[in-house]
């Protein structure tokens, strides 16, 4: 039995879809229900965030998770193979007209992932005050909570929507599978035949 966290949502979706694929079964969550299990695959309902730390702590073998989100933390566990779903950027987000002013002693930013952004800065050795949120990032900047934000990027609709330009772009992100140190080599062959299957429908 392989156990595997999910996280709700479209990668969930087009994970099973692949699953589907690969095995020639539907694996459909019901209703509420939290737990999927069918024909030796455990698949756990888990937020998106919190898919590394069930992987991380062995409650399970496997977990699917935008790099975005393994790039946030870091977390001791194995990229075993790029999905090629969930494609997405993490990239600024201006107010419409405005440029990033690097000139101004210091660029407030609003953002879920606090520690890429922190990360681009450093780099560029400056200073700027980052502001964590958890949801609608693209409110901020209309507010005047920050400056700009760095957010998800997919087609920019969102950020278009609510009069944002999209700015430079820090990362790509895509979802990948993952695995538990220890479930990988406990459950290698497994793993690696469910590796091959579902490669061959990316
Ligand atoms: N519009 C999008 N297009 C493609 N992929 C996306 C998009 N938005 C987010 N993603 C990817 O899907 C993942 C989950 O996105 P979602 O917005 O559901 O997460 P979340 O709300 O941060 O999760 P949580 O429930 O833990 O707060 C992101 O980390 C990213 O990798
Ligand atoms: O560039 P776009 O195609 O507009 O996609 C980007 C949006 O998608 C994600 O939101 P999601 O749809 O997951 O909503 P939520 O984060 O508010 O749940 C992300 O947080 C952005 O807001």
């Amino acid at each position: 039995m392989l156990t595997i966290a999910l996280p709700k949502g479209r990668i969930a979706d087009e994970t099973l879809d692949r699953f589907e694929k690969a095995f020639g079964e539907k694996f459909v969550f019901e209703d509420r229900k939290l737990i999927l299990q069918k024909s030796g695959f455990k698949f756990l309902n888990v937020r998106n965030q919190d898919v590394p730390t069930y992987v991380m702590h062995g409650a399970a073998d496997l977990g699917v998770v935008g790099l975005d989100v393994l790039e946030e933390k870091e977390y001791d566990l194995i990229k075993l193979l790029d999905l090629k779903l969930g494609k997405c950027k993490v990239a600024f987000g201006l107010r419409a007209g405005e440029n990033l002013n690097f000139d101004k002693s210091k660029i407030t930013i609003a953002t879920k992932h606090e520690k890429i952004t922190k990360k681009y800065f450093e780099e560029k050795a400056m200073a700027v005050e980052i502001i964590k949120l958890y949801g609608s990032i693209e409110l901020a900047p209309l507010v005047g909570l920050c400056d700009c934000i760095v957010d998800i990027v997919e087609t920019g609709e969102t950020m278009k929507q609510n009069g944002l330009e999209v700015g430079p772009t820090i990362m790509q992100s895509s979802a990948h599978l993952i695995a538990n140190k220890n479930s990988f080599y406990a459950k290698k062959d497994a793993i690696f035949d469910l590796k091959d299957r579902i490669e061959k429908y990316l």
